[in-house]
């Protein structure tokens, strides 16, 4: 067990998965399931599984609502955390005023509309007014804002808005790049399109900042 201590749940990271003899424990438990929520989710995913023409009593498919559920409340969780709170964890006051940039943070949501992933990276940087924030905060807020069903538009506009709020920065920008499996294992199919989203605010609106953190995000 670990105390994660900027959002105040609580982790257990399980190294193994035996099927029906142990419960399973390999994915991070945050403290936060509700049991009654898991229990209430597994109840419909065997309905599912049996409106979709499946036994869900047949071994392979036994624990699956619970391993569902769990997933689900996983990939989610962002509902129950606080990007503000993690982000006030480290203040630092600083003079710096250059562009500060994380690039290419993984991010994994869920598409609001059909429940299926959307993934790529995103990249956000911000130019600090005496405040700045401990790095690996920023990858933490996107997480907390991509682990709910998101629209990538939303999604990119929630990171910035938690920045600018907290940090009151001189400005901020955030650029998303993602491929979404609705688009690709159903609909229209299309296995190469990528959906680039940004929101900027303060000096990014200024065509050479930003003209400055395009080149930075493409590697230049
Ligand atoms: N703007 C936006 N649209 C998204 C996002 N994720 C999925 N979508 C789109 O949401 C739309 C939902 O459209 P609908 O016509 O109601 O649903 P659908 O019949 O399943 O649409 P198709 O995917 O075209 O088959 C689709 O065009 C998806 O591509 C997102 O992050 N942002
Ligand atoms: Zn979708």
């Amino acid at each position: 067990m670990a105390k994660n201590k900027s959002t105040g749940v609580l982790v257990r990271s399980g190294a193994h998965l035996e099927l029906d003899s142990h419960p399973i424990d390999h994915y991070e438990r945050v403290d936060r399931y509700p049991a009654e929520a898991t229990e209430a989710i597994q109840q419909h995913v065997r309905e599912i599984l049996r409106w979709i023409g499946e036994d869900p009593d047949r071994e392979g498919l036994r624990r699956t609502p619970e391993r569902v559920a769990l997933a689900l409340q996983y990939l989610t969780q962002g509902y129950h955390q606080d990007p503000r709170a993690i982000l006030e964890a480290a203040l630092f006051e600083e003079d710096y005023s250059e562009m500060i940039l994380v690039r290419d943070i993984q991010i994994y949501s869920l598409c609001e509309h059909h429940l299926l992933p959307f993934f790529g990276k995103a990249h956000v940087a911000y130019i600090p007014n005496k405040k700045i924030v401990g790095l690996s905060k920023i990858p933490r807020v996107v997480d907390v804002f991509a682990r709910r069903l998101q629209v990538q538009e939303r999604l990119t506009i929630q990171i910035r808005d938690a920045l600018e709020e907290v940090l009151q920065p001189l400005g901020v920008a955030v650029v998303i790049e993602a491929q979404h499996l609705c688009m690709m294992m159903r609909g229209v199919e299309k296995q190469h399109a990528i959906t680039t989203t940004s929101a900027m605010s303060g000096e990014f609106l200024k065509e050479a900042t930003r003209a400055e953190f395009m080149r930075l995000i493409n590697g230049g």
